[in-house]
């Protein structure tokens, strides 16, 4: 809205054209993109405030950051669809700038930017809107809202655990169950393993996570093909897809001796998960590598018990993202939590509240010249921290009665003449029907 003088007096708003003939704006958003109206914001900010609220229960620290950045954040070489939707231009300052797709880049910027001056461990959250360009052929959305939690200078997986223990508290508050949804979890250091026995140089192992991680949407052939061609061999190949099919941590001890590490990791993890209560919600899945190049170790997905959804969260450690910025490595590990599949589960599940506007009072005048006086009341009770619903112009009580049912207001408060030369208000509580007169100074 113009608050500034040309807006008020319109002494520089554009005439409009001699014709008449304007033509009309497209008034939806742009492809791939939402808007909020009132009853889809208030689902919003119902769900992000539970964000915030289990951030605040585990003591983490909100931050965030521009939604444009340095296109040089993103431009990993491990062939990501992230990396090949990246939502990327050159800016009128010639620089190539990007609408970020993910939110763990720009918090590693901002802690290598702070540097010494902060403590480990952070325990950094945020909640913003991550872009990709997708070719519309696939009609998906181009924007979602990310919740991400990351903690920054704990190397063991006692903060893991805590990261997973934060999204059970998430599904608990919003009545999702562990009948409702589980975490697959695994390591990355099965894979790592894997590409050492084969003397696999280490600079792929990005690359071929991201290749892996296509398993369930790309026939096997092509997964081998992608493999070979990043320079895998043969039979490192056939070992990779082996592995990935065990199904259960006893049968990964007993394959691969070089996941020991990985396999210590697990171990501790189910133990942590049993301590802080929440093991039935974990299964060991070995197929599970998210799309990531830079996770290192544990990665973890929540997902739907009924299959019908995509993955609902993802998450893992990346202990070298530091040092591909160039800075030292810190150990680090987070999750992103999207705004849109939670919200199909919820409707699946028949757990979307019912979130309706709540004013406490429609003031009203009943004539003209008392609108001045409809004003002081309604200031008074906004003073005593109450909302109000002043209605701006004369209308018919029988306008001003359906206006107050649609805000679902609890009382109206009518300001009449004979009334208020008595310092008396008209009330009527909408909920019994109850009329009453007060004394202003009354009047809470
Ligand atoms: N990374 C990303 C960004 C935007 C959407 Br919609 N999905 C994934």
């Amino acid at each position: 809205h113009s608050s500034t003088a040309a807006g008020r007096s319109g002494a520089l708003s554009p005439a409009p054209p001699l014709s008449g003939a304007v033509q009309k704006i497209d008034v939806n958003p742009p492809k791939g993109t939402r808007d909020f109206p009132p009853e889809d914001m208030r689902l919003r900010n119902w769900l992000f405030n539970n964000f915030r609220e289990v951030s605040r229960l585990y003591a983490f620290e909100e931050v965030d950051f521009p939604v444009l950045e340095n296109e040089a954040l993103f431009t990993r070489k491990a062939g990501e669809e992230i990396k090949d939707q990246l939502y990327c231009f050159e800016d009128q300052g010639k620089r190539r700038v990007a609408l970020r797709p993910e939110l763990t880049p720009s918090l590693a910027r901002l802690v290598i930017q702070k540097g010494k001056s902060v403590s480990l461990p952070l325990k950094w959250f945020t909640v913003g809107q991550c872009w990709r360009y997708e070719r519309m052929t696939r009609g998906r959305r181009r924007e979602h809202y990310q919740w991400n939690m990351d903690i920054i200078g704990v190397p063991g997986v006692m903060a893991e655990a805590e990261l997973i223990a934060s999204i059970v508290t998430l599904f608990k508050r919003i009545g999702i169950t562990e009948s409702d949804v589980g975490f697959k979890v695994s390591s990355r250091k099965v894979l790592q393993g894997v590409l050492k026995c084969y003397s696999i140089p280490e600079n792929l192992f990005g690359k071929v996570c991201v290749i892996i991680d296509k398993i369930e949407k790309i026939p096997a052939e092509e997964i081998k093909k992608e493999l070979k061609v990043a320079g895998v061999s043969e039979e490192a190949v056939h070992e990779l897809l082996e592995v990935l099919s065990v199904k259960s941590l006893a049968e990964l001890e007993e394959r691969v001796d070089s996941c020991g590490e990985a396999i210590a990791d697990l171990k501790q993890l189910f133990l942590l998960a049993e301590k802080f209560g929440y093991s039935k919600w974990l299964q060991f899945d070995a197929s599970i590598v998210r799309g990531l190049a830079y996770y290192t170790g544990i990665v973890f997905e929540g997902f739907d018990r009924e299959g019908k959804l995509r993955a609902i969260c993802g998450g893992g450690r990346y202990d070298h993202l530091f040092s591909t910025f160039g800075a030292d490595d810190i150990p680090a590990c987070g999750f992103g939590f999207g705004d849109a599949v939670i919200v199909e589960l919820l409707k699946e599940k028949g757990l979307l509240p019912e979130l309706s506007l709540q004013v406490h009072n429609v003031v009203c005048a009943l004539d003209e010249d008392l609108q001045a006086a409809a004003a002081m009341v309604a200031n008074l009770l906004r003073e005593k921290g109450q909302s109000v619903d002043l209605v701006l112009e004369s209308k018919p009580l029988k306008w001003v009665f359906k206006r107050a049912a649609r805000t679902n207001a609890e009382r109206l408060v009518i300001v009449g003449s004979s009334e208020w030369q008595r310092g008396m208000v008209g009330v009527k509580i909408l909920s019994t029907g109850e009329q009453y007169e007060i004394k202003l100074d009354d009047l809470k």
